[in-house]
């Protein structure tokens, strides 16, 4: 469910048309409904309902200030994977004290900053990561809160380019050495212990693959316990998708329901970091047709929106639906490749789409709340596309289109 619906074949966005926001603020662009982010938090703090809880926005699916404050008040945390995003929750007025920090290659001078704000605690994926943040604990004189990110060897049924749970992958300490790692980080001086990580991927429609997944932590979880080396807190990551096109994945209050059985009595507070499940369909991206070239073997819509604004489709193949802004028709139907000017054969946004549409007609992609801008490159020397947030009949500009000079500032050329 999204506020992104037709009335009398107009698509709306909550209480305004899409055509007035981009006739005002022109195309492409992203349009959010602050109801529908604040109603996706919410699903996710109410699943949890009385087991001690906090959910950790990921901040990567959609960074826009305006979002992370929206999700500040309603008193969340945070799942972060680099100083940048660190600053965003900062500058956005978030609480550092629930700022979790995840990722594989965390440098130092990230690692001094999360420190001296006192962020809630660092998701460790190696025993050097380990090493590193003991020793900068050292130097601020800190101790350094941590939970190792377990690798779970558990196949999250998902597109392999965002599947994070195997032991082929880059990520977390494979669970079967992390009984020995959690040993030897408690020897450490600057670092303690508060919790157990675990993230399997991206775009989950089953809930089996989590439960798994947990099985798994909680048997180490037990066997920790009985080695002197408490758990407060369990991270199980987040992953769980939504509905682009004909999945059906379980809603937030039926996967929490499933984890809380597994878990029981536990008293471990729960972190869960879901990004694309708040944000992904609390957004469209608006775009406009340029040309329609019909060719003996394809029709295509070029479009002003690219896989530099977009670039889900060029990077998975994935499919997101495109609707018309104005439903009535225009022009004959026919199925078009939705593409736009960038130089790569890659660049679509859709592929084979029955449309009835004439040049100049504005389309929406749906789902684009996350993954969207947050992605979203200069390639081509194209600005970045604006980012406005209705709420109710309020439109709030909340990321300006990039000027084209920005694009080159702090360039230089040669004396
Ligand atoms: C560590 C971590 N946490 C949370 C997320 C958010 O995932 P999603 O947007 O699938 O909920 C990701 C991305 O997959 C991640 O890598
Ligand atoms: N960017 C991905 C998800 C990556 C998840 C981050 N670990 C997508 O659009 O589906």
């Amino acid at each position: 469910m999204d506020h992104f619906n037709y009335q009398n074949g107009e698509l709306y966005a909550e209480q305004v048309p899409v055509a007035t926001i981009a006739g005002q603020h022109g195309t492409p662009c992203y349009i959010y409904s602050r109801a529908t982010l604040e109603r996706h938090w919410q699903a996710f703090d109410q699943a949890l309902g009385d087991h001690p809880h906090l959910i950790c926005y990921a901040v990567k699916a959609n960074a826009n200030l305006a979002v992370l404050n929206l999700f500040a008040r309603l008193g969340s945390g945070f799942d972060i994977v680099s100083q940048g995003e660190l600053e965003r929750v900062l500058a956005a007025g978030g609480d550092p004290a629930k700022v979790v920090f995840s990722g594989v290659g965390k440098r130092a001078d990230e690692m001094r900053r999360a420190l001296e704000v006192g962020i809630h605690c660092f998701n460790v994926e190696s025993e050097s990561e380990l090493r590193r943040l003991n020793q900068i604990a050292a130097e601020l004189n800190l101790s350094a809160p941590v939970s190792l990110r377990v690798n779970p060897d558990v196949d999250a049924r998902t597109h392999p380019y965002i599947s994070t749970g195997l032991k082929e992958n880059k990520f977390g300490i494979g669970i079967d050495e992390a009984q020995d790692v959690y040993t030897r980080a408690a020897d450490l001086a600057h670092i303690t212990i508060v919790g157990i990580d675990c993230h399997i991927g991206s775009q989950l429609t089953e809930t089996e693959p989590f439960l798994d997944a947990l099985r798994r932590v909680l048997l180490l979880v037990d066997q920790l316990e009985q080695d002197g080396i408490p758990i407060e807190h369990l991270d199980l990551g987040g992953g769980l998708g939504i509905r682009y096109h004909e999945e059906t994945p379980p809603e937030p209050g039926d996967y929490a329901a499933a984890l809380r059985e597994l878990l029981a009595d536990r008293p471990q507070t729960i972190l869960l970091e879901p990004g694309r499940a708040i944000a992904g369909n609390a957004g469209i991206l608006v775009t406009q047709i340029e040309y329609l070239k019909p060719t003996p073997d394809k029709n295509f819509a070029i479009v002003d929106a690219a896989m530099n604004d977009l670039m889900r489709p060029a990077l998975y193949n994935a499919w997101q639906e495109i609707i018309p802004v104005n439903t009535e028709p225009h022009g004959d139907p026919r199925y078009y490749d939705v593409v736009g000017p960038v130089c790569e054969t890659g660049d679509f946004l859709g592929k084979d789409r029955a449309l009835s549409v004439a040049e100049g007609d504005l389309l929406a992609v749906r789902s684009s709340g996350a993954y969207g801008f947050s992605m979203s490159s200069n390639y081509n020397t194209r600005p970045r596309a604006a980012e406005i947030m209705v709420d109710g009949d309020q439109i709030h500009v909340v990321r300006e289109r990039e000027s084209l000079a920005g694009l080159y500032a702090g360039e230089a050329t040669l004396p």
